[in-house]
């Protein structure tokens, strides 16, 4: 229960409330960073990366093509040349010594040189067979047999009698590049005395050439061809690597020979790095916004709303009300506004209160304090006085006959009396530490703190006097031609255990006595005790 109202209480607050907001935006703002990087660049960066891909195999297609293209010039040197038209129409026999020997094909290389006559039958065969042994025969007899698949393939070539010069790519019965021409007459126009075959095997070193030519790790692979399976692709295999394959076309038509690249991808990582680089920094700036977003709230709002709120707390708590904090007091803002209004209203009210506790304590015929204020007073005083070991006395006063004089001069006249007598008794006792007060219609009631009975009576007696040398006329009154006043004076003494109502009514009985006694004089009496001091009449 209690660490609910905790958790309340902490969502209750502003800054809690702000930073959960914050920090529930901050992590909208990464999700949508998040899915913006999966769903925009990332698709971005790995399309970028296939058309790398695409562009090396390119280049190694390309590479290839530019071999195919030195075959075919090399075919055509041989092939326009006279000594080989004359060769192949059975003419110049020391053409073979001269220039089909081994190291012509090492030099050259080459696999494979088939010359073909005008009836596109074998006129000689030179080359390397299957175990690398060097062979060079007039036709297709043994040793040379083992060129009868090339033959057959050139013979097919043929049928189509396609005099251009062709070349392609051999995916049998070794990955080879070939390349075939008619043989004609260097300087003349003549029709086509035979046909050249150049076979250029892909060897392995062939293809470490073609790898530092293209500066891309890649390697051939003869495959048959199936149409249901496609060899070309791309598959990341790590964060570094990845393969390419691409399939060309090669003879015999049934096969195909696959390009394999393995390639770096830096230029991905880059890019990704690049990407990381960026939204590292966004992220970081969106935490420092919303940090200073955050440092700005509080400093600038929350904070002070907090002072007010703890002033305002202090002000409900505090006996003495603190001041409105000075700095929420200068504010121009909104904040101050509300701080110098909200203070406005705190002296409003308390102008209010005070005037209603003026009017809740005083009179408001004589402006004297009248019984609620009289009590109080009475009370604290005589506890003080016991505490300080001090007299305290109080004296009562009644007007003499106020009910003829009312009778006699009227209502009004009777109220502007007692306005007269209420001066003149404040006048004589207006000391900071004595109290007058209208205790009833026509009665007033005065506290002495710290004052002796006897003092008191001294009092009471010069304010009686003084009230009988005003001289305010009272022609019906029994006791005197004037208005005249009887007090009864009392007091408590600090060793008895007195209490307000006591001294009173001490009082009250003193009161009884001077008008018993008849009228305008002072009588005196102690609370609690039986003996009384009587104030001779004057
Ligand atoms: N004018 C006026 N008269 C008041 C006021 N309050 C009380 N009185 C009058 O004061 C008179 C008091 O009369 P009583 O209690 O009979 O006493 P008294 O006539 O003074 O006679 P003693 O006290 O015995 O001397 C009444 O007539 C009240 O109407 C007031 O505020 N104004």
């Amino acid at each position: 229960m209690t660490q609910a109202r905790q958790m309340t209480a902490l969502y209750s607050s502003l800054r809690n409330r702000f930073l959960l907001s914050l920090c529930a935006v901050l992590c909208l703002a990464l999700l949508a960073l998040v899915a913006i990087a999966r769903f925009q660049i990332m698709p971005i960066l790995l399309e970028d990366e296939e058309q790398y891909a695409g562009g090396e195999l390119d280049r190694v297609e390309r590479a290839i093509g530019s071999e195919l293209g030195h075959m075919r010039r090399l075919v055509e040197d041989w092939a326009f040349w006279d000594d080989t038209y004359d060769f192949v129409q059975g003419e110049r026999p020391e053409y073979v010594d001269s220039n089909l020997y081994e190291s012509t094909l090492e030099t050259l290389d080459l696999d494979l040189m088939i010359f073909l006559d005008a009836h596109n039958q074998p006129r000689w065969v030179v080359g390397y067979n299957g175990e690398g042994e060097f062979t060079s025969c007039p036709g297709t007899a043994p040793p040379c047999d083992w060129a009868d698949t090339y033959i057959d393939f050139l013979q097919a070539r043929l049928e189509g009698e396609n005099e251009e010069p062709q070349t392609w790519l051999l995916a049998k019965p070794e990955l080879a590049m070939a390349t075939m021409s008619g043989i004609y007459q260097s300087r003349e126009v003549s029709p086509s005395a035979g046909w050249l075959l150049m076979v250029r095997p892909l060897s392995a070193p062939w293809v470490e050439q073609l790898r530092d030519t293209t500066g891309i790790d890649l390697s051939l692979t003869s495959i048959a061809q199936d149409n249901d399976v496609t060899h070309d692709g791309l598959e990341r295999i790590s964060a570094n690597r990845m393969t390419a394959s691409r399939t060309v076309e090669a003879m015999p038509d049934d096969h195909l020979i696959r390009i394999d690249t393995l390639l770096p991808r830096q230029r991905y990582q880059a890019s990704l790095e690049t990407f990381r680089f960026a939204l590292y920094w966004t992220v970081g700036v969106l935490v420092v916004t919303l940090l200073v977003v955050l440092w700005l709230l509080e400093r600038i709002v929350l904070a002070p709303i907090r002072q007010f709120s703890h002033f305002t707390q202090r002000m409900h708590h505090d006996a003495l009300p603190p001041p409105m904090p000075a700095s929420l007091l200068k504010r121009r803002d909104e904040i101050g506004t509300l701080a110098q209004e909200f203070r406005n209203l705190l002296d409003h009210q308390h102008q209010q209160s005070a005037l209603l506790l003026e009017l809740s304590q005083h009179d408001s015929l004589t402006g004297l304090a009248n019984r609620r204020l009289f009590d109080e007073r009475l009370e604290k005083a005589v506890h003080m006085a016991q505490a300080s070991g001090h007299e305290v006395s109080a004296l009562m006063i009644d007007i003499d006959h106020f009910k003829l004089y009312n009778d006699h001069y009227g209502h009004l006249a009777g109220d502007e009396c007692l306005i007269a007598l209420a001066e003149c008794m404040s006048r004589h006792l207006g000391r900071q530490d004595y109290l007058v007060a209208r205790t009833g219609g026509e009665e007033f009631s005065v506290l002495l703190p710290d004052t002796s009975l006897e003092a008191a009576i001294d009092h009471g007696e010069a304010l009686r006097l003084a009230i009988q040398e005003r001289a305010l006329p009272h022609a019906t009154s029994p006791t005197a031609a004037c208005v005249t006043v009887s007090i009864g004076v009392a007091s408590c003494h600090p060793s008895a255990s007195n209490n307000p109502t006591a001294l009173m009514q001490a009082a009250d009985n003193a009161l009884y006595r001077a008008k018993e006694s008849g009228r305008n004089r002072v009588k005196a009496g102690a609370a609690g005790r039986q003996e009384w001091t009587t104030t001779p009449s004057s």
